[in-house]
């Protein structure tokens, strides 16, 4: 099972989580996020240096600008939660990046909205609709997930937490990739716990 971290900033709290059994770390550049990653050298020498491969969150940034930010902090990957368009994936792609798309669900019907991603997405990220772009801390109904016949592979996200171990290992689904974490996991904004990580980790595996 894929396990990424997401909303990681500090560079100490980075090296932490990068120790761990993790395969992706993420680290959110939407400005009205608590977790945003700020653009000085500091922060990007701290995500170029992180061993794992590494995801930028953007929410409606241009491809220019997500592209640029990909350089300056080393991304091979970015997690698109706005209302990118297909084509807007479908163009990252080809300049080399890999690209995982949020889809907002609460109910089944939301699920529609992934079929247009089939062939510009390398993963799916199921998270829970909220008012705003994601970080709700809130988890959806997962049964609905039976309703996706898509190809592309997801992965489960919004509102993980420590106890959600069990939960996670019921959980099943041809199409189940892995899950992503993130406040379920803090002490404060963007501060993940790693041992609480590591534990969880463990268990899901
Ligand atoms: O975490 C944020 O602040 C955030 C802001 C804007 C877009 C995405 C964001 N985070 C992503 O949201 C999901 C669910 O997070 P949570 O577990 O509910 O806290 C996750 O993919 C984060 O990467």
């Amino acid at each position: 099972m894929i396990v990424k971290v997401c909303g990681l900033r500090d560079p100490e709290n980075i090296r932490a989580v990068d120790r761990l059994a993790v395969d992706l770390c993420g680290f959110i550049f939407y400005p009205r996020s608590p977790r945003c990653v700020p653009d000085d050298e500091l922060h990007a020498e701290a995500v170029r240096s992180c061993r794992k491969p590494a995801a930028g969150v953007f929410v409606d940034a241009s491809p220019a600008e997500m592209l640029r930010t990909a350089e300056r902090f080393g991304l091979g990957w970015l997690q698109l939660h706005g209302d990118e368009s297909p084509e807007a994936c479908g163009e990252l792609r080809r300049q080399g990046c890999r690209i995982i798309k949020a889809i907002r669900v609460a109910a089944a019907a939301d699920l529609a909205a992934a079929r247009a991603y089939e062939d510009c997405a390398d993963y799916l990220l199921f998270d829970t609709r909220c008012d705003g772009y994601g970080g709700s801390g809130w988890r959806f109904d997962w049964r609905v997930l039976d309703a996706y016949t898509g190809r592309v592979p997801f992965l489960l996200s919004g509102g993980i937490d420590a106890g959600c171990a069990d939960a996670v290992r019921g959980f099943a689904h041809p199409r189940f990739a892995g899950v992503d974490l993130n406040s379920g996991f803090e002490t404060a904004p963007a501060v993940k716990d790693a041992g609480k990580l590591e534990e969880f980790i463990a268990k899901i595996q």
